[in-house]
């Protein structure tokens, strides 16, 4: 079993380039589902989420070719609109398939998706809206099954801005007769480039970004040359890294307007932020100052940021309260943080956090992909040595982190076995 070692106590120092964003490419593989041309995807990150969601879609019968960071797709006719168990359970967003096999070709059979641990995730306002839209939707032995004569376009309104169900219902609504409207929608950076994706294929949607967003059916959707934004979440990852550090730091090619929460929390934790053309410096303090705050969907805290702020809660000084909002079950971090020395106390979906002078480190492990940033976080703040088990969920997520880290002057490396 593969682990990172790291040694902490050193200061992060030059600059470092964020990839194109995971939670875009996934949903963007997806909508080539609906595609009959050649598209190309630039900026594509190389993770083990990525790769997961190519084997989905070859599953369906497209050609994926893969050359450094894109991405070329040729279309298929789907015969079999059907996702095997194996790949549909390695990944939460292979549930995004449903939209687009459900607009295109009127029938989907998938098994629930997996994902990561933080909660209970239901697809409830997928399968709302789906219904909403004309489909017959059947939930039976783990299986998801809908078929349709024909999608019609309707006013659909989410009780939850949902990331997923907003995604899905977008890539459902694009061939449907007639106009969609989906109320109350997501308006994550993400939706806004699966608009921009879809728009380039000749589909006519307006809205992503805002609560209401129309989508205009359209005959067909052709080919894309089309490049993703950059992961805000993994800028994020970076940026806290070098506040915790008291480090100095570049984040390039990322875009702050995606980030301006998370910059408000470091900036208000003691962090000088200069935001630049091309990207963010980040100045740490010599030691952070507690903080309260709460995830919310975008342009609130994000969630997959969370458990990297509890990181750099644990040793600013005062006490913060953190709140998760989004998912009931994302504090596993916490567990594990409180072995390498922090004070955290945690009811229900808030945590109590008692900055402590310092943490020392000790064997922990990653039980989600983002719990896994915030004890890179920790260990790279921690005095000694710490070992970081479930390395894989980070491979998920993060394109070569530790080699990436190591460019900034931290002590870490992945080992082999024990
Ligand atoms: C691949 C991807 O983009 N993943 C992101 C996406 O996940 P994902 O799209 O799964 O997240 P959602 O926005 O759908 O989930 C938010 C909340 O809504 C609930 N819910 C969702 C759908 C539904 O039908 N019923 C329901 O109750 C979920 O259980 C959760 O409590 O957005 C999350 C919230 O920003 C991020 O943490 C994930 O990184
Ligand atoms: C929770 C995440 O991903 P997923 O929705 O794919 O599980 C994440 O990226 O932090």
């Amino acid at each position: 079993m593969e682990c990172l070692v790291i040694n902490g106590g050193r200061r992060l120092e030059g600059v470092v380039a964020v990839n194109g964003a995971k939670n875009a490419a996934l949903p963007i593989m997806a909508a080539m589902l609906l595609a009959t041309g050649e598209c190309t995807l630039r900026r594509v990150p190389s993770l083990q989420d990525v790769t997961v969601m190519a084997a989905v879609i070859r599953s369906l019968g497209l050609k994926i070719e893969r050359s450094n960071t894109t991405l070329h797709v040729s279309p298929a006719t789907v015969t079999l609109p059907e996702v095997p168990a194996d790949l549909m359970r390695q990944l939460r967003a292979s549930n995004l398939v449903m939209g687009p096999l459900l607009g295109r070709y009127h029938y989907f059979r998938v098994p629930y998706p997996g994902g990561c641990a933080i909660g209970s995730r239901p697809m409830d306002l997928h399968l709302k809206g789906f219904t909403a839209m004309g489909a017959e939707v059947t939930e039976r032995q783990g299986y998801i099954e809908a078929r349709t004569t024909g999608l019609q376009g309707t006013t659909i309104y989410l009780d939850f801005p949902s990331v997923g169900a907003t995604e899905n219902l977008m890539m459902a609504a694009v061939l449907a007769e007639g106009v969609t409207i989906l109320h109350n929608a997501a308006r994550e950076p993400e939706i806004v480039d699966l608009q921009d994706f879809l728009n380039s294929l000749g589909a006519r949607i307006q809205g992503a970004g805002q609560d209401t967003i129309r989508i205009e059916g359209v005959k067909e959707l052709k080919q894309a040359d089309y490049q993703i934004i950059p992961d805000r979440i993994e800028a994020g990852t970076f940026l806290a890294a070098a506040a915790g550090t008291g480090g100095d730091v570049f984040v390039q090619d990322c875009q702050a307007e995606h980030l301006l929460a998370v910059l408000a929390k470091l900036t208000e934790m003691g962090a000088r932020i200069t935001v630049k053309r091309d990207g963010i410096r980040l100045q740490g303090p010599a030691r952070l100052k507690a903080v309260d705050c709460k995830t919310l969907p975008y342009p609130g805290f994000p969630t997959d940021m969370q458990p990297q702020l509890m990181a750099l809660m644990t040793v600013a000084s005062g006490t913060s309260v953190l709140v998760e909002s989004i998912f009931e079950n994302r504090f596993k971090h916490a567990a594990e943080l409180r072995r390498l020395g922090a004070d955290i106390k945690i009811e229900g979906r808030v945590a109590v956090i008692n900055g402590v002078p310092g943490l020392s480190g000790c064997l922990v492990e990653a039980s989600d992909l983002r719990a896994g940033a915030a004890l890179v976080i920790a260990g790279l703040m921690a005095e000694g040595q710490t070992r970081l088990e479930g390395v894989y969920h980070l491979d998920r997520g993060y394109e070569q982190l530790e080699v990436r880290l190591r460019s900034l002057g931290a002590d870490i490396r992945r080992q082999n076995g024990k």
